[in-house]
């Protein structure tokens, strides 16, 4: 229950706002009753000519609404306040360390999880709101339930009242319950419009969006985006307003009938006059006590817009982090075993990997190649616990990974064909590889030298701590590969890595710059692999480094078609075979001359080694 969870936070964040509060209710609630007791004593000890009564009667009266009206305000700003201090200390760091924390990658694939992800970042102190919103419920019940006993205390025949109330407040929330659903229906196209004019924003994006002179086109895109989800949210908006005016309606036609009934109680002389302006008193606010209840409930439901989706979250991350308490080895002894491993992606129809059996040796370095969308880098991405898979185990050592989770994460440096252009310090970029050890100018150093990257520190004006990116002050921007460089350090942050992934990460290096990487990450392989028993995975469209790789694994849509070294495979004359034939027909062609028009960047000399 948020309302609870939202109180214990409140508590602990400030307890004397929480019972300044909490105890306002109580007061505020008494002194109403007083009051409307108050108002019936001073009229009818004023109707019966006894003045000095009806002095003290007005006194306590004045007191009573005074003291209502101050309670209301001091309520009102310290609730906000508190909500305010709740959804910005507690409730937003947490939504953010959870939504960072989680393992894997799905709930940023799968649509129906972005979605409540996107209605629930940002949004803690709507959600504390909500929580103190249900406080304030039971307090307009409290304070609707003694308005209740007073009407009857007049006629019982006014608790008729009550049953008004319940297809009001039905209307109501259901007003609230499509606005709220309408919200998550939008949030789609909201993500989708956010998303395209990023694409005509970011520096990245904007360059093929320019060259392909489609600028136009995405604005086009996101304008529709954007008018579906307006739309979505304007037509819940009007049946919203229909359901929440029909409520209304009902109330004050209840409200006229109760004054006619009592005008004819007092002059049938079964009632006194003080009788009468009590209950003009209590009906007149009535009607704004339950239009109160009504609002405040709205509040509480639009909140659960958010407490959903945060609901969602706490028990998505607590399952996310089902992992056991096993320590991580220091070493890896057997290595790594994929035993019928199959691989849905959230959302598709069809398995990207099908029934995956391998078994990978301690210190071994792996190469996976295959056709375009064969599903190597899936493989990378499961074998990085980025995913759990669909059916099938993942055993590190001999245990299942998801028994070392969080921890097996922490033991992997990784670097992909896309990277992140983090624009932060030199240092920064490269450091955030390994967050413990950010400010450690030494091992960056080191990283950079491992990624054939120290140029980088030596041309930039600050070194180290140069900004790299052309949207902060005085920033350096990178070439292409540049970037990629500083990706691939930062995949080599960790120096004690007991799984090293390359998937394909020097596409957009040329070839001497790709020789001397791999060349050096060969190196750290086999040295990694004699101290810490250190698998190396690489994806790559090298040949030459293919070809030297311990085991070479084939993909072929979603299904390991052949496994062994490059000579076992040459031997076999399957796919592998064709592949790498091909590859070197295309490339001797292209060093030929041949290449249809096609001028050939790459020579011999730039990294390739076929024989
Ligand atoms: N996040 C995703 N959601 C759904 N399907 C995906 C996702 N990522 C990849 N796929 C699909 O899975 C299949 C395998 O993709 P994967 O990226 O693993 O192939 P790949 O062999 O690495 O391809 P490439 O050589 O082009 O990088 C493809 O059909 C792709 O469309």
């Amino acid at each position: 229950m948020t309302w609870w969870l939202v109180l214990r936070r409140s508590w602990a964040v400030d307890r004397f706002r929480t019972l300044v509060v909490l105890g306002l209710v109580l007061v505020q609630n008494a002194m109403f009753v007083l009051t409307a007791v108050g108002i019936r004593a001073v009229v009818d000890s004023a109707t019966d000519r006894r003045p000095g009564a009806a002095l003290a009667g007005a006194a306590v009266t004045a007191i009573a609404f005074a003291l209502t009206a101050v309670g209301d305000f001091v309520q009102f700003q310290t609730r906000l306040d508190i909500a305010d201090r709740v959804g910005r200390l507690e409730f937003d760091p947490q939504i953010q360390q959870m939504s960072a924390a989680l393992p894997g990658l799905e709930h940023l694939e799968r649509a129906s999880y972005a979605d409540r992800l996107s209605l629930v970042q940002g949004r803690g102190t709507l959600l504390a709101e909500g929580g103190w919103a249900a406080v304030d419920v039971v307090s307009s019940v409290i304070r609707v339930l003694a308005t209740m006993v007073l009407l009857a205390a007049v006629h019982p025949a006014l608790l008729l009242m009550l049953l008004l109330m319940l297809p009001a407040g039905a209307l109501n929330a259901l007003a609230y319950g499509r606005l709220g659903r309408a919200a998550l229906r939008a949030a789609e196209d909201e993500r989708l419009e956010r998303h395209l004019h990023e694409v005509v924003t970011q520096p990245e994006a904007v360059r093929q969006v320019r060259a392909a002179s489609a600028h136009g086109e995405v604005m086009r895109l996101a304008t529709a985006a954007w008018q579906r989800a307006s739309g979505i949210q304007v037509a819940a908006s009007i049946r919203s307003a229909a359901l929440a005016g029909a409520g209304g309606a009902v109330v004050v036609l209840g409200y006229v009938v109760a004054l006619v009934f009592v005008v004819r109680l007092v002059a049938t002389g079964q009632r006194t006059i003080g009788d009468l302006i009590m209950v003009v008193t209590l009906v007149g606010q009535l009607r704004s006590m339950i239009e109160r209840l009504l609002y405040v409930v709205s509040r509480v439901l639009t909140a659960a817009a958010v407490t959903g989706p945060y609901r969602w979250l706490e028990s998505y991350s607590r399952r996310a982090w089902r992992g056991g308490d096993l320590p991580m080895p220091d070493r890896l002894t057997t290595g790594i075993a994929i035993h019928d491993v199959s691989f849905t992606y959230p959302g598709a129809a069809d398995p990207c990997l099908e029934r995956i059996t391998l078994d990978i040796p301690a210190g071994s370095v792996v190469a996976v190649v295959g056709e375009h969308g064969s599903g190597k880098s899936t493989l990378v991405k499961l074998l990085a616990g980025f995913y759990p898979p669909t059916s099938g185990r993942l055993l590190i050592d001999g245990v299942p990974v998801e028994d070392l989770q969080p921890r097996w994460r922490d033991a992997i440096s990784a670097a992909f064909q896309d990277f992140g252009r983090y624009q932060v310090s030199l240092r920064e970029a490269v450091g955030v590889g390994d967050l413990p050890r950010i400010d450690d100018a030494d091992l960056v150093r080191a990283a950079l030298d491992r990624s054939a990257a120290t140029d980088l520190e030596t041309r930039l004006p600050a070194g180290l701590e140069t900004p790299v990116g052309p949207l902060l002050p005085g920033g350096v921007d990178l070439s292409g590969g540049q970037w990629q460089k500083v990706a691939l350090a930062r995949g080599n942050m960790r120096d004690t890595p007991l799984l090293l992934l390359f998937d394909e990460p020097t596409a957009a290096l040329d070839a001497p710059s790709e020789d001397e990487i791999f060349t050096r990450q060969a190196h750290l392989s086999r040295t990694l692999a004699e101290r810490f028993g250190t698998i190396t995975v690489v994806v790559s469209h090298r040949f030459s480094t293919v070809r030297s790789a311990d085991l070479i694994v084939v993909l072929d849509r979603g299904r390991l078609t052949e496994l062994g070294t490059h000579d076992e495979l040459m031997g076999i004359g399957g796919r592998y075979a064709r592949m790498y034939e091909m590859h070197c027909t295309a490339y001797h062609g292209a060093a030929r001359g041949d290449a249809g028009g096609v001028v050939a960047t790459a020579g011999p000399a730039e990294g390739e080694n076929h024989q």
